[in-house]
């Protein structure tokens, strides 16, 4: 379980949002949305201790993040996968090697050990024939299914989710939205999902989060979502020209 709490930052005298409070029970996938620049990957860099915050907390599965040393915080970022915005491949090797790097920078695996665990991933994405694909030779999706395939390969806990559709055709982008719900109910993972896809939003989330005037503006379930009367919401919604 994720708790976010009280958590107020700002960079210099830019504040980003203040007092959001939140949890993400486990299993549980919640999208945070807002409008650009409202700080929905601060708040995930929060998340994952590459920010810290002004103040608040954020506690994981009891403990709390900030007050960790480097040593347990790192083997508790073990439990994290991300998909970063923009996949954040290594230009300079293969699809194999970059889902193999988080078992040789984390782990002691033998060669056979990492050999099985990255095929295993990369079937799971569906990529097992692109092992050897260097990653100019990669479409979009590609990039972000063998992004999900690094993502998963320590299995983590967690997955953080950064724009996961974004630049997708509608067609790749429900593949890898049905990627997101396989490894959420096929692998158990708990999911955060930063996104402006209202498409994605419904088809993957259980709740949302709506950053909004340096607030969590709104919190509640997809259900909720759709009956909300919340104006600003409402607003949101419309500008991505999506029906509730
Ligand atoms: N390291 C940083 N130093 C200073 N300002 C930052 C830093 N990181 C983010 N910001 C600022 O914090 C605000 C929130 O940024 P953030 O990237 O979280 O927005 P976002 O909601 O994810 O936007 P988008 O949807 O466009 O990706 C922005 O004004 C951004 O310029």
């Amino acid at each position: 379980m994720i708790e976010i709490q009280n958590l107020t930052k700002s960079f210099d005298d830019l504040l980003v949002w203040e007092d959001v409070s939140f949890s993400i029970d486990d299993n549980e996938t919640v999208a945070v949305i807002g409008r650009s620049g409202c700080g929905k990957s601060v708040l995930l860099k929060h998340i994952n201790a590459l920010l810290t915050p002004d103040s608040g907390k954020v506690i994981i599965d009891g403990k709390d993040l900030f007050s960790l040393d480097y040593v347990d915080q790192r083997k508790l970022r073990q439990e994290f996968g991300i998909l970063f915005q923009g996949s954040a491949l290594f230009d300079s090797i293969n699809t194999f090697e970059n889902v193999a790097f988080p078992l040789r920078y984390f782990t002691d695996r033998s060669e056979a050990e990492i050999r099985e665990r990255v095929m295993h991933c990369l079937e799971y994405v569906n990529l097992q024939d692109a092992s050897d694909k260097e990653t100019s030779e990669l479409s979009g999706g590609m990039r972000k299914r063998v992004g999900l395939a690094r993502a998963i390969v320590l299995e983590p806990k967690y997955i953080m989710y950064d724009e996961p559709t974004s630049g997708l055709d509608p067609q790749t982008a429900d593949e890898i939205n049905g990627l997101i719900m396989s490894m959420a109910q096929g692998l158990n993972i708990t999911s955060v999902v930063i996104t402006h896809d209202m498409h994605s939003v419904l088809k993957v989330a259980d709740k949302v989060a709506f950053l909004d005037k340096h607030k969590l503006s709104w919190f509640g379930t997809v259900d909720e979502m759709r009956r909300t009367d919340h104006k600003g919401l409402l607003e949101f919604v419309t500008a991505s020209e999506y029906q509730l």
